[in-house]
């Protein structure tokens, strides 16, 4: 039986469970112990799990597991919310870098919860007649429909994710409706396999392809079902995006200890 000192944080309704492994206490974690804590009914419930770890170079380390217990890809609300936690931990500068697994980030903190995340230069997108596909940082796709509330996101975004074109790894879906100002995105999520209440990624990755006007800088907002979020970049090709920035709130829900 382990002892845990856990952290639930959330930004804009995407939830993880965090602990501060920066003594590497929670090395030895398991897929099966993971899977337990995002449990909604058993555990504490989240739809991902990160370790703050120590890492030479940089402020931390970001590790980052589904709510199925897998590792997985980069996770751009989670990155927010880990920032958040970083500063909770001590990292008390304003301006903080970290590695991930899709490499290097920096993030910028404002007032009590606001964090600016900067993900990585994006060169490749998809286009196709009814949708887009790219990676920043998790692949996704993207499809634009005229009501995005009438979507059922469960049952299409399942059908997509597990379509044999994107073989066992998977995408995650985002469906995106233009709004007067910016889009609204709601997102099916791989390894949760389930609609979140926000992705970070896809948020982005939906900001992106909104952008099809000539190369400048772009401010997106973006609504989605746990709340507002925007995304700042400069196109600077027909496919490429770079100085991308993921910016809104990440927020301590409780914390505690738990044994598993
Ligand atoms: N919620 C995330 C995305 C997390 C990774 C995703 N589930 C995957 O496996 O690709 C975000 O905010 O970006």
């Amino acid at each position: 039986m382990t002892n845990i000192h856990f952290y639930k944080y959330q930004g804009t309704g995407n939830d993880f469970v965090i602990m501060d492994n920066r003594n590497g206490r929670y090395n030895e974690l398991t897929d099966a112990q993971v899977k337990q804590l995002c449990d909604r009914r058993f555990g504490i419930g989240a739809d991902g799990l990160m370790l703050l770890n120590q890492r030479e170079g940089y402020d931390f380390e970001m590790k980052y597991y589904n709510a199925d217990g897998r590792e997985s890809s980069m996770c751009g609300n989670g990155g927010r919310c880990l920032v958040a936690f970083a500063r909770k931990m001590g990292l008390e500068q304003e301006h903080l870098s970290f590695i991930a697994v899709d490499g290097p980030h920096e993030a910028t903190l404002k007032g009590a919860d606001w964090v600016n995340l900067k993900m990585q230069d994006v060169n490749w997108v998809e286009n196709g007649p009814l949708h887009f596909y790219l990676n920043t940082g998790s692949p996704h796709f993207v499809k634009y429909v005229n009501d995005v509330q009438a979507i059922d996101v469960y049952t299409e975004g399942k059908e997509i994710r597990y379509n044999e074109r994107f073989a066992a790894e998977g995408t995650n879906v985002n469906f995106v409706q233009e709004m007067d100002k910016g889009i609204f995105v709601r997102t099916y999520e791989r390894g949760v396999e389930d609609e979140t209440y926000s992705c970070g990624t896809g948020v982005t990755a939906a900001a992106l392809t909104f952008a099809n006007g000539e190369n400048k800088e772009y401010v997106i907002p973006v609504q989605t079902l746990g709340g507002q979020l925007e995304v700042r970049f400069t196109k600077t090709g027909e496919r490429s995006y770079s100085d991308i920035w993921l910016c809104g709130p990440a927020t301590l829900v409780f914390e505690g200890d738990i044994n598993i």
